[in-house]
Order: structure tokens, then sequence, then C-alpha cells
């Protein structure tokens, strides 16, 4: 039986997180004495405040866009309502069990008679030496251990701005539980979870105002995604370009924020900010240094490909040691941690190679490889090729005249360098790409090597690499 105390506190494997973390135990691990450490609610970011619930308010933010969208078509639909509480209890009483009954397995379960859960906060006190504060207050617990996984993730940062610590703001973490849905939201940031957000409450009737540091929506995409992106977000929302955010302040019903932009100062309100101005790794809550950890460019563990740190015995995966802060990767690095830690003698590297995303926003965009941006600041040789939706025959039934695919490849080899897809069903659409970087398969080989459905949506990727001049 799981116990929350430990007789001893010396064991063979500590992990800190149970995110990604978590699933780094079955039953090879039995034979060792294990601590897992969750400062927070068990299952981590992506489980309880990141990928599932946002996937499944965008999924229903779909649905409700929809009448918007079928006049066009010719169909005329209206929206008679959205039960935001409904929606947002629907997905929550799905989440939290699967949050509880994990944490309740870890304790409870025979099959975890060797582990001990400590909820608490961890931090690094010195070598291997690891002090947990409980989080119901008592007194704290030092543990060691032979080997130590790294798995806390990140959290949201706060931008510097004059007075925001002082208004009611929300980040990820908390605006899927709002009690209503405002009239006006202000969301501040421009990246994956502004344009993510923005979509889903815009699609349930809150008026949305996006405020931008920079000239344009996710910058870090391929210029035509984020300047296509860009149009077509500013049509649906007020969207505030190139402004810096000064001041903020509220009073009991509404958030005003101060900015500063191309015509001078101006002044955006609403009744709910939602902050997204990105995240940061949480080593630094963990003093990993004190352990002789070494950290590196914006505060990441550093690891090499194997996930180790430069301490023998100290692994770390997931957002607290990846720039790229997605859960596939996590999940990846997580599966090479646990391989690492049961066979010593036969290291596997974590393959990083073509590491895809999406942005499930309107339009859905995803991309994997080099943006044309990254090709020519490297040097690559490449050649590119864009096919729009609107000219394969899905896009026709579709109506589609914003989406598109667009490739670069080597024309030595013709093997594909970057995708990069905006457009219905984009995260969906990219995955024949990723395989075919993934397994050296060329552009023309893959083209005309298979049969694409027709007229399936596909096919905007089959004409794009048909259009590739190798
Ligand atoms: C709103 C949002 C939407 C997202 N959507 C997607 C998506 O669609 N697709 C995608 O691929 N990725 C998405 N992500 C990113 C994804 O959630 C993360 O990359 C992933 O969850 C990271 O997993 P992890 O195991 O590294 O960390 P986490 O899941 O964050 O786990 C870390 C755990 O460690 C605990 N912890 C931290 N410090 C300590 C400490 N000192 N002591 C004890 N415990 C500690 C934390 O409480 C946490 O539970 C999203 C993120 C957000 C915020
Ligand atoms: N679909 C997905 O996979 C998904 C969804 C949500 C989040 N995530 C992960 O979570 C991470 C965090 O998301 P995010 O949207 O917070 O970060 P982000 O890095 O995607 O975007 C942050 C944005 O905030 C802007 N910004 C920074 N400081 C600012 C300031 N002071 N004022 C105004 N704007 C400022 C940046 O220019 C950038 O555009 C992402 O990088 C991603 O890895 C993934």
């Amino acid at each position: 039986m799981g116990e929350t105390h430990a007789a001893n506190n010396h064991f063979d494997l500590v992990i800190v997180g149970t995110g990604s973390g978590n699933s780094i135990l079955d039953e090879r691990f039995a034979g060792q004495r294990v601590a897992i450490v969750e400062k927070g609610v068990f299952g981590g970011t992506c489980l309880n405040v990141g990928c599932i619930p946002t996937k499944m308010f965008v999924h229903t933010a779909d649905l409700a866009a929809t009448p918007a969208s079928a006049a066009r078509l010719g169909v005329d639909e209206t929206l008679d309502g959205v039960r935001w509480p409904e929606i947002r209890d629907r997905i929550f009483g799905r989440i939290d069990p699967i949050a509880s009954g994990g944490r309740d397995y870890r304790i409870n379960h025979p099959d975890n008679a060797h582990v001990t859960v400590f909820e608490g906060l961890a931090s690094f006190t010195g070598h291997k030496t690891l002090s947990i504060s409980p989080n119901d207050g008592g007194p704290a617990t030092e543990i060691t251990a032979d080997q130590f996984v790294l798995a806390a993730g990140s959290r949201a940062v706060l931008p510097d701005v004059d007075g925001l610590a002082d208004v009611d703001y929300h980040t990820s973490d908390t605006i899927m539980r709002l009690d209503e849905l405002p009239n006006r939201m202000i969301i501040l940031g421009s990246g994956f979870i502004a344009a993510e957000f923005a979509h889903v409450f815009s699609s349930f009737g809150v008026d949305v105002t996006l405020i931008a540091r920079s000239g344009a929506l996710l910058r870090g995409e391929d210029a035509a995604v984020s300047e296509r992106f860009t149009e077509v977000a500013t049509r649906r929302w007020d969207v505030r370009l190139n402004r810096n955010t000064v001041r903020a302040e509220s009073d009991s019903r509404t958030v005003r924020l101060h900015l500063e932009g191309p015509d001078g100062p101006e002044t955006v309100t609403g009744e709910v900010l939602l902050v997204a101005v990105g995240r940061t790794p949480n080593g630094d809550l963990l003093d990993v240094t004190k352990t002789d950890v070494s950290v590196v460019d914006g505060g990441y563990v550093g690891v090499d490909e194997y996930q180790r740190t430069n301490v023998p015995g100290i692994w770390a995966l997931g957002d607290v040691s990846s720039p790229y802060e997605l859960k596939h990767v996590a999940n990846h690095e997580q599966r090479t941690v646990q391989h690492n830690l049961l066979n010593p003698d036969d290291l596997v590297a974590a393959d990083h190679r073509f590491v895809p995303h999406a942005v499930f926003t309107a339009p859905q965009i995803a991309a994997v490889g080099l943006t044309e941006r990254e090709a020519v600041r490297r040097g690559v040789r490449y050649v590119t090729a864009t096919q729009d939706y609107a000219d394969i025959a899905y896009g026709w039934a579709m109506e589609d005249n914003t989406g598109f695919v667009k490739l670069l490849a080597d024309p030595d080899t013709g093997l594909l360098l970057g995708a990069h897809v905006i457009g219905p069903q984009a995260p969906t659409v990219i995955q024949p790409l990723i395989q075919a970087m993934s397994f050296d398969l060329d552009a023309k080989r893959m083209a005309r090597g298979q049969y694409w459905i027709h007229p399936a949506m596909p096919e905007v990727v089959e004409n794009a690499l048909l259009k590739l001049d190798l």
C-alpha cells in the first residue's frame, strides 16, 4: 500500500512532478523504492489546465462558431445560446475525476506498495538532497535518492506591467473555470494560448480584444502563416498590434489596460483580463543549482540527448528542460528516461529532429521543421511551394478562402525540410508530412508512390508536393 510518510528517507528513485513524470512508473519499477512529489493537482498541466480541457473547449467553440460561417454556403443557422456553466462542468466533470483517480491509485493501490507520495513543494537543499514542504503546512521532510527525475514543468509568466499584480487577472490556469462568461475580454499576448482562447471565447459570444507587442500574431510560425492568421484574426477580433502595455487598473467590474501604440496612448477595457505572454520552466522552484544541476538559457534544466543532466543520476524531461513546451515532446522524453532508467547499459537518445506543433485556433495551424526564415538564416538551400485549400475539391466544398499548405524541400535530395499548414483540420492534414520527414520519404515518392483519396482534404498536401520544383 502506498504510504504518505516514509519510514526511511532514502529512495532508489525520486520523481518530481506528476504530469509526464507520473507515467514513468510501471510494473518494471516494482523492485525499487520510489517517491513521487507533487505540489499541485495530480496529473500536471496537460490534463488539468492545458491540452485536454482547452481542446474540449475548442471543439465546443467550433460548434458554436458554425452558424457564423454557414450562411456563406446558403445555410441559415442561428446560435440559440451557450450554456457556459454546463460546458465548463461537463469538461471538468470528466477531467477532475481522472486527476483524483490517478492520485488515489498512486497512494492507495497495492500496485504502488513501493511508492511513497509526497504532496508538497520540493526544493533541493544540497547534493541529491530534497526538502519537501507539505501542502498541508506540516514540517518539511528531507529525502535523498540514488536517482532523481525532474519533471516539474513550467508556469505562466507575468509581464512587467505597472499595476498588474493588483488587478484581478486570469492565466490559462484559471480562465476555464470562470463563473460566467463576460461580455468583453482582454487577452494580453499573441502566442498559442492567446490564439486558442480568443477563438474559444469569441465563439461563445464574448467580444475579444487581443493585444500584441509586435506587428503580427503567432510570430513563431512561418511568416506566411503568421501574416494570414493576423489578417483573419483582425477581421474577427479587436486586434491591437505594436502595442506596449504600460499600466493596468481595475474597479469592481472592469479591468483597464493603458497602451502605447503607433497612434499614441489608448485604453482598452473588459470585465476579464487573460494574461498569456509565455511560460517559464520550474527549475527555480526546485532550486536545482543546490544539487549542482546546470541551468541553460531561458532557465531550462540542461540535458544531453539521453535526458541526463550534468549530475550523474539526475534526469530531466518535459517543460522543465525542454524549450518546446509541448506534451507530445514531454511524453517522448518520458519514454526515453523510462527506458534509460531501466537500461543503464543501453541508453537511447531522445529524437528531436522533427517536432511538430499545432495551434487549435480558427483557422487551425500546424507546422513541422524549418520555417522559410530559419532556412534563410541557416543558409540552407531550399525550394518552396504553396497550395491553397481553395484550389482542391474539398476546399471548394468548404468554400475555404484562407487556408494553404506551404512546403520547403531540399532541391538536392527531395527531402522535406518544413511544412506549414493553416486551414481546416491542419493538425490532422500535416501528419503524413511529419511521417515523411521522420522516415526519410522524399517529396516525389510521397506524392506519386501512393493513392490519395479523392476528393479528400489531404489532396491539398498531394498538390503542394507536386508543385515543388524537384
Ligand atoms: C493552456 C495550455 C494549453 C496547452 N495545450 C497543448 C496542446 O494542445 N498540445 C501540446 O502538445 N501541449 C500543450 N500545452 C503544453 C503542455 O501542457 C505541456 O508541455 C506539458 O503539460 C508539460 O508536461 P510536463 O510533464 O513537463 O509538466 P507538467 O504537466 O506541468 O507537470 C509538472 C508537475 O510538477 C509539479 N511541480 C512543479 N514544481 C514542483 C516542485 N518544486 N515540487 C513539487 N511539484 C512540483 C507541478 O505542480 C506539475 O503538476 C498546453 C499548455 C497550456 C498551459
Ligand atoms: N496547442 C498547443 O500545443 C499549445 C497550446 C497552448 C500552449 N502551448 C504551450 O504553452 C506555451 C505557452 O503559451 P503562450 O501562448 O503563453 O506563449 P507563447 O510563447 O506561444 O506566446 C507568448 C506571446 O506573448 C508575447 N509577449 C511576451 N511578453 C509580452 C508582453 N510583455 N506584452 C505583450 N505580449 C508579450 C510574445 O511576443 C508571444 O507572442 C507555448 O509556447 C506552447 O509551447 C501549446
